[in-house]
């Protein structure tokens, strides 16, 4: 099985880089650590970056994963390819260009890209946020999948993931005690279906509230509460049309072998516990 040790970055395609670099900071509150003709590297803690935005295909998005050592990638690439999936080499100026010492790449069985780093890189300066969002690290991020119960078996029996909570047919997976790192939602669509980053309070929700309704950012989903992991949420668009979240006090599984996972009822209440519904076609019933 392929350990994975925490989330690393998305890679996210756009058609205009000045548009994400201005919603990144001005909406989002990340700081901005670099930007080249076709790249913006944005953070909300101290990585060398948690979003990489690249100008081109909007379609285009990959996700990568920090394995604990550079062996780990050689073991990653014999059991990916002894199920018949591809795995590439990250080059040089491809390790470079993702802040990282090396990488492998694959598709995994929705076609989503996932990238397996080794040591990406960290900085020994503190994350400056452009505004007091009061983001305290990149959370999650949702995965689309057009066939929940295959790819289920890929990320928990190939990538070792745990199931934390189960809405209808979607999963919550864990790679570590935090609840979720990522979120697998039946959909009929590849790639990077929402992205969280996780704020210090309720206060930080509640103020994204107002401000991005002042900003006239469209809300999609809350403020409310995930009875899954206990986190109180908002939802929003960016405009890439990609979903971001902002939440805070996701709980985390101490107890790794006593843990069950639950199976809530495919309902708005098993989304919300305060009674928001989602304005996403992925989270209705
Ligand atoms: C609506 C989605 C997929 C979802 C559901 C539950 C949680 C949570 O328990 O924190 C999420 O973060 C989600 O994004
Ligand atoms: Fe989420």
């Amino acid at each position: 099985m392929i350990t994975l040790h925490d989330i690393s970055y998305l890679r996210l395609g756009c058609r205009d880089l000045d548009q994400m670099v201005d919603f990144g900071t001005r909406i989002l509150g990340l700081e901005l650590r670099e930007r080249t003709a076709t790249h913006a590297y944005l953070r909300g803690d101290n990585s060398a970056f948690n979003l990489c935005y690249i100008q081109g295909d909007e379609r285009y998005d990959a996700s990568a994963f920090e394995v604990p050592a550079l062996a780990d990638l050689a073991q990653a690439e014999q059991e990916l390819s002894a199920l018949g999936i591809a795995v590439q080499h990250g080059d040089e100026a491809a390790c470079e260009e993702r802040r990282v010492d090396a990488f492998i790449s694959f598709t995994d069985p929705n076609d989503n890209r996932i990238e397996l780093v080794y040591r990406p890189h960290v900085t020994g300066v503190r994350y400056f946020p452009s505004r007091d969002a009061g983001i305290t690290e990149f959370g999650h991020f949702g995965l689309h999948s057009r066939d929940i119960e295959r790819d289920l078996a890929f990320w928990t029996e190939v990538m070792s993931a745990r199931v934390s909570d189960r809405i209808g047919d979607g999963a919550l997976l864990r790679i570590d005690e935090v609840h979720h790192k990522i979120a697998l939602f039946s959909s009929d669509t590849t790639g990077v279906q929402h992205v969280n980053f996780q704020v210090a309070s309720i206060d930080d929700v509640m103020r994204a509230w107002y401000f991005l309704q002042e900003q006239g950012v469209p809300i999609v989903f809350g403020p409310g509460r995930h009875p899954t992991s206990t986190a109180i949420f908002i939802y929003f668009l960016g405009p890439d049309n990609r979903v971001y979240e902002y939440s805070s006090g996701v709980k985390r599984i101490t107890d790794e072998a006593g843990y069950v996972p639950r199976h809530f009822e495919m309902k708005p209440s098993s989304f919300c516990m305060w009674g928001a519904r989602p304005n996403v076609k992925e989270f209705s019933e």
